[in-house]
């Protein structure tokens, strides 16, 4: 595809599969000529869908990426144990796949640490971050390892309701039953192995000493209700980063970008409005 066409949602749309380091990744790339790439990261059992409404309403004035991560939606698992250190692996390989040389990246929870990850080894690559309901650090031991063994006896629906008050508000839990199980859906339609594998890299990540190399702009967000990484968190992340910014998103849980997806891409157009430019 040259780098000018779109291909249009719902209508020709292509799926996208890329073999990285032997890992089949499953993507949805949108360039536009001349606009900067904003590439998107998901959190624990979710797939690319989640951005469906951000990336719309982006539209062409931004060039977007989207892709599921190992284990998760249509990609690989890989080899097993896996870190956050390999999925920025795959980031980086599916990024240098794309010949993209310059990213602003958006990362979600789990994906806010590979966003962190990528950062630490590439910050040549990076004009800025969006830190989207995620922390340096996320969860504990204890939490990982009593949720994978949850799950692995019991399955993912065992803990969907749980996860489900953590995602979304009470009103989002009354006013939007049909997207609530959809979204319900999606997570215990994940495989076990994948989102365990996604739970023993969270479990092993501590990007606390990393974060206060971060010399890009960066925009730390959190939704007033999350129920897993809550504002209080996502503000001590902010607190590493110098000169990172802190925004709270009201009305929305774990997943602004399904809440509250205008909030969410107001933020994001004001923060890729107010970066230098770079190479696209
Ligand atoms: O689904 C959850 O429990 C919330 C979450 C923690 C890490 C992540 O990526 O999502």
């Amino acid at each position: 595809m040259s780098p000018t066409q779109r291909p249009v949602r719902g209508g020709d749309f292509e799926v996208k599969f890329a073999d990285i380091g032997g890992v089949t990744l499953h993507f949805d790339h949108r360039p536009t000529a001349g606009a900067r790439h904003l590439v998107f990261i998901n959190s624990l059992g979710t797939d690319f869908r989640i951005w469906n409404a951000v990336t719309e309403a982006l539209g062409d004035d931004v060039s977007t990426l989207v892709y599921d991560k190992r284990g998760h939606g249509l990609s690989d698992l890989g080899a097993t144990p896996c870190s956050i250190e390999d999925h920025v692996d795959d980031l980086s390989g599916l990024i240098d796949h794309l010949g993209i040389v310059d990213v602003v990246l958006c990362g979600l929870s789990v994906g806010g640490l590979v966003a962190q990850g990528f950062y630490a080894r590439r910050p040549e690559m990076v004009s800025g971050m969006v830190l989207c309901d995620t922390a340096h650090r996320i969860g504990t031991r204890e939490s990982w390892n009593a949720r994978i063994a949850t799950i692995e006896k019991n399955g993912i629906g065992a803990i969907a309701d749980a996860v489900m008050k953590a995602w979304f508000t009470p009103a989002f839990h009354e006013r939007r039953a049909s997207e609530l199980a959809g979204c319900r859906n999606m997570l215990s339609r994940q495989s076990v192995a994948g989102y365990a594998a996604t739970c023993v890299a969270l479990r092993e990540a501590d990007y606390t000493a990393a974060a206060a190399s971060i010399a890009v702009p960066t925009l730390c967000v959190a939704g007033d209700r999350d129920g897993s990484t809550p504002p209080a968190l996502v503000r001590s992340l902010a607190d590493l980063i110098p000169g990172s910014r802190f925004e709270i998103i009201e009305g929305a849980g774990h997943i602004p970008c399904v809440e509250q997806p205008a909030a969410l891409v107001s933020l994001l157009r004001d923060f890729m409005a107010a970066l230098p430019s770079g190479n696209r």
